[in-house]
């Protein structure tokens, strides 16, 4: 996951390839939920793992139920032992929630009806969403619901519910309305069960007015089914939970792959042109037989033009028709999903309405308003209304704008606003705050990164400069703070060298052949967690010794060596950018690259700085020794004749001296960085 405090998609021309989708959210809170309130045990396959999956996950085991393993881990099972319809006596919990509706409006239901003392709490956004309508419905049948703020929003504290009024009401309906969220009845639907085991007569709900997203509902008649509980759908209108209905673990279930997830992907075949070799997207983990109601998104997609095939659980999408066509559509059904036909609409022949969206004003954010406003940022025309949005783009490639994308904390903005990079202009698009794709998608970004082709090669930051000048620390902050990756290129020649001593190759120059070949074979890996590998086995310690680094000196001599190295050093380039730190990164490996910065600083400092990193690492130093060292190996770096360290005549020259900090540099580069976007000018504004 990208937890920057932004991320710059630079322009993006096309995308081809195929990838597998995590879980989804709305089956994954609603299995957990019915795992926990039955009896047995569940074995939940391809759970998502998300920030809404998290908070029903701690919820439940807060509430006594056992899960295993605590933390969702990829590609294993998660188990979870249910509590059998009750609570113990007593039992009490503050529970976070954070913004999952999922898991805030059912949970809600269900331990409002188990009883007990709880505190429902979430986000400030959650604290807006409302849920009035839910408690209106669980008041009525002696359910203890109080507001502890404002009334008709969460939090919310929970007590002993009292059903003696349930008997004098008999069998009497209880009313929800459906029109603000169609979470409230999902929610009764799922804790009703709880009473019905007991109840001698069966439990009916009418919706009150028009019920909204009716699509999630047959996700929970469905999900209820897989647990035992077959419920009465008299058209949309009244719900009968039979009597005596108990839950009873399907003993093992899988998730399918999230739909509307798949709408992001959808979308992206449908707009990108396809990659070379490579025809369209397939998406995997959902397909037409989903039961997820956004799968439905496939017809608006391809009524805007793009070419969709699809099995039971897979998409294969193209881009068809084009530009896109515009459309005037009911988005009732698919209220998630629909987001993404906004982002579409920004590449249509015209416009775009999406109306009966009424809802999207109480999800995450206000998504009417926020997705008018960072349209409007690109440069289309848009309208909206009290349930509406209609979207105009940008009328020729030069009305598009540059823009750095506010996300309201909303996963769905973010994800749906990525797609903007596209545009014809060729401009690049800031996303502010990508992580907020954690809710339903961690991993958004690495995902779209996988498929898609940047329009010009990545951008790269050369950071060079003589041996310990700070380049290596410099270099490794600023690609953090862009989530962009690392090429350590000094890292590669100390494994070239440790590898030919190994080998038994004499480090002179009638050997640089040899060396070059052995290069050839060898395999590298740069581990996220900093682990450097040669052919499995970790030699992060042993490239770093003060030998290791002469030897470096010495390889990266042999004009044999550096050619042995340049295409798997111009291979680290990728999206959304490189931060690559050597010696000729901008004069010979990245000539192209956007921004080259020169590290420079006396060599006192630099053997002083290496002296401190030596003896922080637990190596024994000697300061006379190291600078001798320092300048032996500055003058064999910058006289050999293959790629002498000498600055890029467009690089932009640091003194990282030692009465400059780390932050100070890394701030600098930042800031050059930041010059060359055209965005800057607007996000100093902000
Ligand atoms: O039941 C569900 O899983 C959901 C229902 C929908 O909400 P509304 O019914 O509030 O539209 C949807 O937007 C949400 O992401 C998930
Ligand atoms: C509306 C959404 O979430 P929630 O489940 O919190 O309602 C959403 O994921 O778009």
């Amino acid at each position: 996951m990208f937890t920057t405090e932004f991320l710059d998609l630079p322009h993006l021309a096309r995308a081809g390839g195929s990838v597998q989708l995590p879980g989804s959210k709305s089956i994954s809170n609603r299995v957990l939920l019915l795992a926990a309130l039955s009896a047995g045990t569940t074995t939940i396959h391809d759970l998502l793992d998300s920030d809404d999956t998290r908070v029903m996950l701690d919820a439940l085991h807060a509430l006594g139920c056992t899960v295993t393993p605590r933390q969702v881990t990829p590609g294993q099972p998660v188990q979870i032992t249910g509590i059998d319809g009750a609570l113990p006596n007593n039992a009490r919990a503050q529970l976070f929630l954070g913004n999952a509706g999922t898991a805030m409006r059912p949970l809600t239901a269900a331990l409002a009806i188990l009883g007990g003392s709880f505190e429902m709490t979430g986000v400030p956004r959650m604290y807006e969403r409302p849920i009035g309508d839910l408690v209106d419905a669980l008041r009525q049948l002696g359910c203890q619901i109080d507001y502890l703020r404002d009334e008709g929003f969460p939090p919310l504290r929970i007590g002993q519910p009292d059903f003696r009024q349930l008997g004098s009401t008999g069998a009497a309906p209880i009313q929800v309305r459906g029109d603000v969220s169609s979470q409230f009845l999902t929610s009764l639907l799922m804790a009703l069960p709880l009473l019905a085991s007991t109840s001698p007569q069966a439990i009916a709900i009418d919706v009150v007015g028009e019920l909204i997203s009716k699509p999630y509902i047959h996700i929970t008649l469905e999900l209820l089914a897989r647990f035992g509980i077959r419920v009465e759908n008299h058209g949309w209108q009244r719900f009968v939970i039979p009597a005596g209905s108990r839950y009873q673990s399907p003993g093992s279930i899988h998730v399918e792959a999230d739909a509307s997830s798949a709408s992001y992907f959808i979308a992206l075949g449908a707009i990108a042109a396809s990659a070379e070799g490579q025809n369209g997207i397939k998406i995997e983990g959902v397909g037409l037989d989903s039961i997820q109601g956004d799968i439905r998104f496939v017809e608006a997609a391809r009524a805007m033009g793009a070419e969709i095939t699809g099995g039971p659980n897979w998409l294969h999408v193209a881009r068809g028709r084009w530009p896109l066509r515009a459309i005037d559509l009911d988005c009732n059904h698919i209220p998630d999903a629909a987001m993404t036909l906004a982002a579409m609409a920004l590449y249509a022949d015209g416009t775009t309405t999406l109306r009966n969206i009424a809802s999207w004003r109480v999800k995450e954010t206000d998504r009417i308003a926020a997705m008018a406003a960072e349209a409007r940022k690109l440069g289309a025309l848009v309208e909206e209304g009290a349930g509406f949005i209609r979207i105009t783009p940008p009328a020729a490639p030069e009305d598009w704008r540059a823009a750095s994308i506010h996300t309201y904390d909303d996963h769905r903005i973010a994800m749906c606003f990525s797609l903007a990079a596209f545009n014809p202009a060729g401009l690049p698009v800031r996303i502010q705050d990508p992580k907020c794709v954690a809710k339903t998608f961690p991993d958004y970004f690495e995902a779209l990164f996988a498929l898609v082709q940047p329009g010009a090669p990545a951008p790269v930051i050369c950071i060079d400069g003589p041996t310990a000048s700070g380049k290596g620390t410099v270099a490794t902050l600023v690609a953090q703070r862009l989530g962009f990756a690392l090429l350590d290129s000094g890292a590669l020649y100390r494994i070239a060298g440790l590898a030919a001593s190994r080998a038994g190759i004499a480090l002179q120059a009638d050997q640089a052949d040899r060396i070059a070949a052995l290069i050839a074979t060898l395999h590298i890996v740069f581990a996220p967690d900093q682990r450097v590998l040669l052919n499995g086995e970790d030699i992060s310690l042993a490239i770093r010794t003060e030998e290791a680094g002469m030897n470096a000196s010495r390889v990266s001599a042999f004009p044999a060596v550096r050619q042995a190295l340049l295409q798997w050093q111009r291979d680290f380039r990728r999206l959304p950018g490189l931060v690559a730190d050597g010696r000729d990164m901008g004069t010979v490996i990245f000539p192209d690259a956007p921004l080259k910065v020169f590290l420079s600083a006396s060599a006192e400092c630099r053997a002083q700085r290496r002296f401190k990193q030596l003896i922080d690492k637990g190596l024994s130093a000697n300061m006379h020794d190291l600078l001798a060292d320092l300048q032996a190996r500055d003058a064999r770096d910058t006289q050999r004749s293959a790629s002498p360290l000498q600055p890029a005549e467009d690089a932009l020259h640091w003194d990282n001296n030692a009465e400059r900090t780390v932050e100070q540099a890394v701030q600098q580069v930042l800031s050059w960085w930041q010059q060359r976007q055209p965005f800057a000018a607007e996000e100093s504004a902000v």
